[in-house]
This record gives C-alpha cells, structure tokens and sequence, in this order.
C-alpha cells in the first residue's frame, strides 16, 4: 500500500476532539501524540459545541457511558456534522446492555458518522445478527464480517471498519482486507479505542471522498505498528507491547507501510 495520509497528519497535527471512556482516554491520547495528531478530551455538556470551532475529527466512544455524556455526544455529533467534521463511532460493548443499544439508536439516528469502527460483536450487533458476545470483547459468530461490513456502509452511509484478526473495511461500494496484527491487541485493553482515534486522525486530514482510503490506511499502519512492537517481545510481554505500540505509532513511516502492509480488495 501507498500512504497518502500518514504524512498529512504529521505536517498538520489535527485537533483530535474524544468523548471517550475512562479506561482509555489516557492511552488514546497519549497514541493520537504519538501518531503526530493533537488530543483534547473532554465530554461536558458545556463546552463540547465550542469546541468544534476548532476541531479536525471527534470521536464518540461509548465505553462507559452516562446520561450527561450521552447528550454531550449528541450535541458534539450534530455540531460537528453542521461543521463538516468528520465524526468516528466506536460502539464499545454495544451489544452488552439495553441502555448501549438505545444509545447506539440515537447516536446513528442524530448524527452522521463518516466512520464506524468496532469489533466483530459490536458490528455485528448493529447489522442485527446473531453474535456470542461478551463485554467489550470481540466474542464468537458465523456471520459473514464482509457482508456485515457492507450492509451497515450501505445502511448508515459510511465507511464501517471491524477489527480483529483480519481487519474488514467497507464504504458499501469498496472493501479491503487487512491482515497485519498481532494476537497481543486484544491482551492491552484500549487497544480497539485507539484505533477509533488513529481513524480519526486519517480521516481528518482526508477530504469526504477519500474515507475510505484515509481508513483503510489507518488500520493497516496501526495493525503494522502492533506487528513491529509485538517483534521482539516473548508471548506474554503485554506490557511492554502497551508501551512499544506508541513508540511504533510515533516512528511508523511510508516505506514501511509500502513494505509490510498485507491488503487485499474483496
Ligand atoms: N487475533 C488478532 N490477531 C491479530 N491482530 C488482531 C487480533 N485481534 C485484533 N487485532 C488487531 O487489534 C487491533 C484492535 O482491534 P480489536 O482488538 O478488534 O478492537 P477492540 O479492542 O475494540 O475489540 C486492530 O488493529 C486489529 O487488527
Ligand atoms: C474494559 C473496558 N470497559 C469499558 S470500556 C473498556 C475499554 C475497551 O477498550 P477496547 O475496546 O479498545 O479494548
Ligand atoms: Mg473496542
């Protein structure tokens, strides 16, 4: 693969607006840094409109959600739409209570997503079919992730990335495979979250019709990343693999996207 976005975000450092969970929000914002973007976390109901006056892409992230920041994100969502900000969603958990699914209806009801990201259980949540998932966990199926992947695009009008093993990515008209990875991503928790961010970050230096592309890029430069960091540690080096997944976000560059990205179009 070509990069044509990682540079951008490096030459421009977007303001990368998150209404994120507390599990993540430190480690997100510490790997937006690191990618070269430019974090501002905040999920208050006061302030999140004016903060689209100068934002590059927002994230709506409802790892742990409550009332006030559900609104919050409603309002952040609408504002960005009428500023022409892209909006990333990532569903955490959605299929594990009531109240994520309602909110998850609301959000995709009120605002426009240029990008859903999420694993196959969320996504597969969303598209309405049957899924064994558990918490924020990935969980188990049979479903079909390409088909799933191209009928919430096609339903939602958007760009759908669902992580995993082999990452699916879909605008409804194109879809692309990734099989860059390391089975250490699901061990560090936030790791799914950041990639919601990283996406972001790709599609804000993008114009509309290069979402797709700028999406696809960013999940094959983080799932590159996490193969480099995961290269030189034993098995069970979780921690280590936390830490060295930033320093490969900072020190990523084209050639090696050009050299080690593992992409095929469906
Ligand atoms: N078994 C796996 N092997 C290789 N890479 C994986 C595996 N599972 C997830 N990934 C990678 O981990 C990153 C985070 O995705 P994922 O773990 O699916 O998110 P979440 O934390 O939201 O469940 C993605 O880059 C994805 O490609
Ligand atoms: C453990 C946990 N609980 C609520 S949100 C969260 C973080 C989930 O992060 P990710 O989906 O990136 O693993
Ligand atoms: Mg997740």
């Amino acid at each position: 693969m070509q990069s044509q976005f990682l540079a951008k975000i490096r030459q421009q450092n977007p303001l990368i607006h998150n209404l994120t969970n507390i599990v993540v929000a430190n480690y997100s914002a510490n790997g937006l840094l690191a990618l070269g973007a430019s974090p501002l976390m905040s999920d208050n109901v006061a302030e999140v409109a004016d903060i689209q006056q100068f934002n590059r892409g927002l994230v709506i992230n409802i790892g742990t959600l409550f009332s006030k920041g559900v609104e919050a994100m409603i309002l952040a969502g609408k504002t960005a739409n009428q500023q022409h900000i892209p909006v990333v969603l990532d569903p955490v958990g959605v299929a594990a209570t009531a109240y994520r699914r309602e909110t998850i209806d609301s959000l995709l009801a009120e605002v426009k997503f240029a990008v859903i990201r999420g694993n196959a259980g969320e996504l597969a949540c969303i598209a309405g079919e049957q899924w064994q998932s558990k918490g924020v966990d990935a969980g188990q199926g049979n479903g079909d992730l390409i088909a799933i992947a191209q009928r919430v695009a096609q339903q939602y009008q958007c760009v759908v990335a669902i992580s995993g093993a082999t990452d699916v990515i879909s605008n409804g008209a194109n879809t692309a495979l990734v099989h860059n990875g390391t089975p250490m991503f699901p061990k560090i928790t936030g790791s799914g979250c950041l990639l919601s961010a990283v996406c972001a970050a790709f599609v804000a230096v993008a114009n509309p019709s290069q979402y797709f592309a700028a999406t696809l890029e960013a999940c094959t430069v983080y799932a590159i990343a996490g193969e480099l960091a995961a290269q030189p540690l034993q098995p069970t080096q979780y921690g280590q693999f936390n830490m060295a997944l930033l320093d490969q976000l900072g020190a990523i560059n084209a050639e090696q996207i050009t050299q080690y990205g593992r992409v095929d179009y469906v």
